[in-house]
Formats: structure tokens, C-alpha cells, sequence
């Protein structure tokens, strides 16, 4: 699926009258099929520019475009049928916690199903060697069968990220899909969605905290700052000083470092507790 932002805006509509935009008059084209990392300080807008591409949030000014329909101005139904040819995979993956492993992953189709198929998958799987399959991507088929509640955060977030291998999607909108994974299983996980995304052909836009991830794996880096492009470049292109501008006043998150500790406010002076007189 191909792409287009023209000059879009869009804030939270819970935010405080008067706060910056989210996005700020942000332009962007990935052509169908391609691999873009989207990086930036904590509060530069990947999430949000994830949502509007996803059509959860609608841009309050410019143009979203996607294989060149505007989906704001499809009737309803053509909007629930293109959002069905999307898929937003959230940080922390919204899964139920007694769904066994298999019935989770199976989800990703349902925009695919009939009311009655999905319904149905509720209880009698359909397609169990699908799930283990893509469940083995994340090195997980293990887990097929258990429970959700009984998995840890980075095999959740595994379990999110499978899901995408059984979506109908052909725009996968991947939000932060290392923050819960160990060093070995984050690699083997973008080596999963890269290769899968390229074997389908499917447009890949992942935001990403680990900037060294991001350039180890991505052909093409978007570097986002005030809900605005700072750059747009391929990979090879990419120069410490991108990266320094970028993350100015935020070197902890390009690090990795922590974060300096918040100063601790000076103990008033000691002094000789006044004496008081009650009457
Ligand atoms: N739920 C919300 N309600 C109101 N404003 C919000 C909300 N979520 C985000 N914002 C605003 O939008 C801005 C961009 O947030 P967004 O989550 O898109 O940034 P981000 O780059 O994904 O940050 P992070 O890396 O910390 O996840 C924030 O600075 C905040 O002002």
C-alpha cells in the first residue's frame, strides 16, 4: 500500500486547549512495499503519526492519501473496509487475559472473517498450523496453547507481533516493537517483520527507540522532532549529526543511557523550632 502525507496536522483530542500539535504540518510518501524506521525523542508524534495512518485519528488539516483513496471521505463502510487492510500493532499488544496463545494470534484475521467464522475461531481455532507458524517467526511456537496471562511482557509483545503475519493487512503500522524484548530476541524479531514485510510486499512503517536497531535493519530512517520531518534519508546517509540535532536535549534516549535523576530540591536550612504560645 502506498503512502502520502501532505502538510497533515493532528492533535489529541484530549489535549489541553491551546497545546502544540502533535503533528505539525508533516509530509511523508513511503511507496507500497517499502521499510521505513520512524525514530525521534520521546513526545516527537511517532506514536500519533502511526494512529493517523492507521485512520484512528483523523488529520485536523493537510491530506492523508492511501493508494490514493483519502479514507476521511469514504462512506463508513468503505472506511471499516480499508481500516481491514491496515494493521496497528500497539506497543503493548491488547490482549485478553484468559485467551489462549493460539486464539490471540488467530485474531489478526479477523477482518478478514465472516461475523460467524470470527465468532466461531472464539472457541474451535481454525487454521492452528497458521498460528504456529507465525509464532515460530518469534521463536514462540512453544507457547501456542498457553494461556496470555501467563506470558511475560516481551512474549506478549511477541504474540502482537505474530499477529501481524495473519492480518489481510498490506500496511503494517508497528509502534515500538523492541521496548519489551531482550537485545537477541529484538534483532530476530525486526528480522522476522522485515523479511515477512518484504516477502509479501507489504508497507512497513515501524517507530523504534533503539536507534542502532533502527539503522542496523532499516533501508530508510525518518527522523521525527516537534510532530515535524528532521530528516528523511536512506540509512547509508544517516550521520551522527542527524542524530545529535535530532535528539539535542534528549541524549539519554539516543544513548541508551538512563535518564539524569531528577535534582533533588534543597532541605530548607535548619533552624530552632519556634515557639509557640496558645492562649
Ligand atoms: N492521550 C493523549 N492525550 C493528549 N495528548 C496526547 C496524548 N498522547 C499524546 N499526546 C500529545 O502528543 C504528543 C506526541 O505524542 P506521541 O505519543 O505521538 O509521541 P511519541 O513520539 O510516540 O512519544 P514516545 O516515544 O514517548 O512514545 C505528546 O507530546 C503529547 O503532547
Amino acid at each position: 500500500m502506498k503512502v502520502e502525507l501532505d502538510a497533515v496536522s493532528a492533535r489529541h483530542p484530549a489535549a489541553r486547549p491551546g497545546a502544540a500539535r502533535a503533528l505539525n504540518a508533516l509530509s511523508l510518501q513511503v511507496p507500497a512495499g517499502t521499510a521505513v524506521a520512524v525514530i525521534g525523542p520521546s513526545g516527537a508524534g511517532k506514536t500519533t503519526l502511526l494512529q493517523v495512518l492507521a485512520c484512528a485519528m483523523p488529520p485536523a488539516a493537510g491530506a492523508l492519501t492511501l493508494d490514493g483513496v483519502a479514507p476521511w471521505q469514504l462512506p463508513r463502510r468503505a472506511l471499516q473496509r480499508l481500516r481491514g487492510r491496515l494493521f496497528l500493532a500497539p506497543q503493548v499488544p491488547p490482549l485478553p487475559p484468559r485467551q489462549r496463545v493460539v486464539t490471540a494470534v488467530l485474531a489478526g484475521r479477523l477482518p478478514a472473517m465472516s461475523l460467524w467464522a470470527s465468532l466461531r475461531s472464539l472457541f474451535y481455532p481454525s487454521d492452528i498450523p497458521a498460528a504456529h507458524a507465525a509464532l515460530d517467526r518469534f521463536d514462540l511456537a512453544d507457547k501456542l496453547f498457553e494461556r496470555v496471562d501467563r506470558l511475560s511482557g516481551g512474549e506478549r509483545q511477541r504474540v502482537g507481533l505474530a499477529r501481524s503475519l495473519l492480518a489481510p493487512a498490506s500496511l503494517w503500522l508497528i509502534d515500538e516493537p523492541l521496548s519489551a524484548l531482550d537485545p537477541l530476541r529484538a534483532q530476530q524479531a525486526l528480522d522476522a517483520l522485515i523479511d515477512e514485510a518484504r516477502t509479501r510486499g507489504v508497507t512497513l512503517v515501524a517507530t523504534l527507540h533503539q536507534v542502532d536497531a533502527a539503522l542496523a535493519h532499516f533501508p530508510r530512517i525518518v527522523g521525527l522532532r516537534d510532530g515535524a520531518v528532521a530528516f528523511d534519508l536512506p540509512t547509508a546517509e544517516v550521520t551522527p549529526e542527524h542524530l545529535a540535532r535530532l535528539y539535542a536535549q534528549h541524549e539519554d534516549e539516543l544513548t541508551g543511557a538512563a535518564p539524569a535523576p531528577e535534582p533533588v530540591p534543597a532541605a530548607p536550612p535548619r533552624t530552632a523550632p519556634a515557639v509557640m504560645h496558645c492562649r
